[in-house]
């Protein structure tokens, strides 16, 4: 579980983040949603340590990684996972040595061994006959897919992906969010995701936190979200009429066959009006 503690960042007289709190939770997709310039990346940035806040306390397993200096800082790094938007692949390398890439960085063990490594994990985001392709000869979809397999190679207990579906179709999106919401349950990864995908939201919205100017404006699920009454969160995600009305046909759906829950009107944890 990553957990972050009144987490403040400026960059000169700009705010950038305010008194942001929240729980990573572990084995679950937790996504972090919100407008373009929200602040969604510079707080990933701060939870990777890419970026020092200005006060606050990020906890990786009740340890305080803020508090770390860079040698403290490298076995939880090591055991980061990140995939970038673009899936910032090395276009000079194949495939398979984009994946042997932080196995021959960081892995202990010797090339058999991490060639089978390699293997598993381009087999795992199914990749098939890819692997002496360069990054130019593989379609956006694939090209995440080697993202993925060369994010979990390490076997990683922390998983951040900036963007996942950027400049995929709407079909191809849903196989990889898919795909990092299944490797997330099976390996129990703590992911975190920065998304303006409606459809993720809605498929793998486990834990949302909707950030607004700086501020974590909501929390809650993916079922939360139909309830909820936020009025900046409702017009982020639901912006047109025609989301508007399936929002309510979605609630009538749940209140019909009672599926909302625990018999929770308004979902989530609304935390600014
Ligand atoms: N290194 C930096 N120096 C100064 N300002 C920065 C820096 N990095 C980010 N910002 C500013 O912080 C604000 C939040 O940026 P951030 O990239 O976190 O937004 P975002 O929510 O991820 O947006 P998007 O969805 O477009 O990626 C923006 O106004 C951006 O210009």
């Amino acid at each position: 579980m990553i957990e972050l503690i009144n987490i403040r960042k400026s960059f000169g007289e700009k705010v950038i983040l305010q008194d942001v709190s929240a729980k990573m939770e572990a084995g679950k997709t937790n996504l972090i949603i919100g407008a373009s310039g929200s602040g969604k990346t510079v707080l990933m940035k701060c939870m990777v340590g890419l970026i020092k806040p200005d006060s606050g306390q990020i906890l990786y397993n009740g340890k305080d990684f803020t508090a770390m200096d860079d040698m403290e800082k490298k076995p939880i790094r090591q055991e980061i996972g990140m995939l970038f938007q673009g899936s910032a692949l090395f276009d000079s390398m194949t495939v398979e040595e984009n994946v042997m890439f932080p196995l021959d960085m960081f892995a202990r063990g010797n090339y058999k061994e991490k060639r089978k490594r390699m293997q598993e994990c381009l087999d795992r985001v199914n990749l098939k006959d890819a692997n002496k392709k360069y990054p130019a000869e593989i379609s956006g979809g694939m090209k995440k897919r080697v993202g993925i397999a060369r994010a979990i190679v390490l076997n990683p207990k922390y998983l951040f992906v900036d963007e996942p579906n950027s400049g995929l179709d709407p079909q191809t999106s849903l196989v990889i969010d898919k795909l990092i919401k299944d490797l997330t349950a099976e390996y129990n990864i703590t992911t975190v995701v920065n998304t303006h995908d409606m459809n993720t939201v809605m498929e793998s919205g486990d834990h949302i936190m909707y950030m607004h100017q700086g501020l974590k404006q909501w929390e809650g699920s993916n079922k939360d979200i139909i309830f909820a009454k936020d009025k900046k969160l409702n017009d982020f995600i639901f912006a047109s009429e025609f989301f508007q009305d399936i929002k309510e046909m979605r609630q009538s759906e749940y209140f019909q066959d009672n599926k909302w829950r625990g018999g929770k009107q308004e979902g989530g944890n609304k935390t600014n009006s």
